[in-house]
């Protein structure tokens, strides 16, 4: 099986410089301009862009237990949609991933449906909550790509001190939702700063993320872990980590797409499709997200890709789900808003969604360059579109981006060699 891309414009080249790409097994086989071989199966992409195929550390695949919401299937043809060729699933599905037999489960049920690459985390506690280490030896050896309780924090500072000693014993990465419910008053269901007051809805301290990622750079200092964080949003987040990498901690951490794009002024009504943990915060965190990605403070852009169904994603914040869908956007989006005015260049923009969650998490893809799998994804630089429903490859479509008008969209997308996305016309 062979194949060429030709006329590709790829990062770190100048914009006019073209290349071909030979995709021969699965593998990226040649890298050139005017490559000529003779292969009958070419795809000219004109000048669009070529990247290594986007990463995902965090996405939500509801299955088992709320295939309502999303399944395996439907998750991973909108994260092929979206450019993605690896996604690392969380656990917080029915029933969680805590025990070697239903690590199976989901292992063969990724196996049968998925189609792009899957990654599979396992819980650090048995359902989630308690205070019971999963055994980590057993859960590795059924598959598990790292350890996190996603959607709720470790609460007690024990039960993250043994997870992490014994993750460093195993050579495995601590993926932490840090949030500290003891300091969650009133149900809060946005940032608690300024516009919650105006909007009359409970808040949510920046404290609850903070002060657990103080507790837990220390104890990873204490363990030798590697401890990851997810979805930081808080300046005061930033700075603790910025701290902690300059004390030599093992700490790296993500930053979504909405908290780099939003803040809470953008929050204009009580609307659940603003709704998201952590919330969106004032314009000063958002600032601070973008600074600390820009010096190295936070590694990696991860989505937090988290379906709702329509019937519970409505009206009032107040009784409605956190979280909100983010594959299918992620690029096109970041490219609009942060690579064309000039924050951010696209070499380092492809660098948080490929090379650097490949380096910090050892997977072999992320890199376009001969010897490396063939995952690879294409955007249309050129063309505007209007994100709209129809356009989404998820079951859900609860994202507060709809109707935002984006250059940057996915052409195509390949897992080993295989067209898994391609853009109809
Ligand atoms: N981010 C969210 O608001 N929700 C996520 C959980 C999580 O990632 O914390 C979900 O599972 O829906
Ligand atoms: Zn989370």
């Amino acid at each position: 099986m062979e194949f060429l891309i030709k006329n590709a414009r790829l990062t770190g080249d100048n914009e006019t410089l073209l290349k071909d790409i030979l995709i021969t097994n699965k593998k990226i086989t040649a890298i050139g301009t005017d490559l000529s071989v003779s292969v009958e199966d070419v795809i000219d992409v004109k000048g669009k862009l070529v990247t290594p195929g986007l990463i995902d550390v965090h996405v939500h695949l509801r299955e088992p237990g709320f295939e309502y919401k999303e399944t395996i299937e439907t998750g991973t043809a909108a994260a092929a949609r979206g450019g993605f060729t690896t996604i690392c699933a969380m656990p917080n599905v029915n029933p969680a991933p805590d025990s070697v037999e239903k690590m199976q489960n989901i292992k063969s049920l990724i196996s049968k449906n998925a189609k792009v690459k899957v990654k599979q985390y396992a819980p650090i506690t048995e359902l989630l909550t308690s205070d019971r280490l999963t055994d980590q030896k057993a859960l590795i050896n059924a598959g598990a790509f790292a350890f996190t309780n996603d959607g709720v924090g470790v609460q007690t500072a024990a039960t993250m001190y043994l997870a992490m000693k014994e993750a460093a014993q195993n050579n495995i990465s601590i993926v932490a939702h840090t949030e500290d419910d003891s300091l969650l008053f009133d149900n809060g269901v946005m940032h608690e700063g300024k516009r919650n007051k105006e909007l009359n809805l409970p808040g949510m301290s920046q404290l609850t993320e903070s002060t657990q990622i103080a507790r837990d750079v220390l104890l990873a200092e204490a363990t030798g872990v590697h401890y990851h964080i997810c979805h930081v949003s808080a300046k005061e987040s930033v700075r603790i980590i910025r701290d902690a990498k300059k004390a030599g901690i093992k700490v790296t951490a993500e930053v979504t797409p909405h908290h780099l794009l939003l803040s809470e002024e953008d929050i204009l009504s009580d609307n659940s499709l603003f709704k998201m943990n952590p919330p969106l915060r004032s314009r000063a965190d958002q600032e601070a997200l973008l600074e600390g990605l820009l010096d190295g403070t936070i590694d990696m852009i991860a989505t937090d890709h988290a379906p709702h169904s329509d019937e519970e994603k409505q009206g009032s914040m107040i009784g409605s789900p956190f979280g909100i869908i983010g594959s299918e956007t992620a690029f096109s989006l970041l490219y609009t808003n942060l690579v064309i005015p000039g924050k951010v260049t696209l070499d380092q923009l492809v660098k948080w969604l490929t090379l650097k969650p490949a380096e910090i998490f050892n997977m072999k893809t992320g890199r376009l360059e001969i010897g490396a799998p063939a995952d690879l994804a294409c955007f249309d630089l050129q063309n505007e579109k209007e994100i709209s429903k129809e356009m989404l490859h998820s079951k859900s479509s609860n994202t507060p981006f709809i109707g935002w008008k984006v250059y940057g969209d996915t052409y195509f997308t390949i897992v080993d060699g295989q067209v898994v996305y391609q853009e109809e016309n």
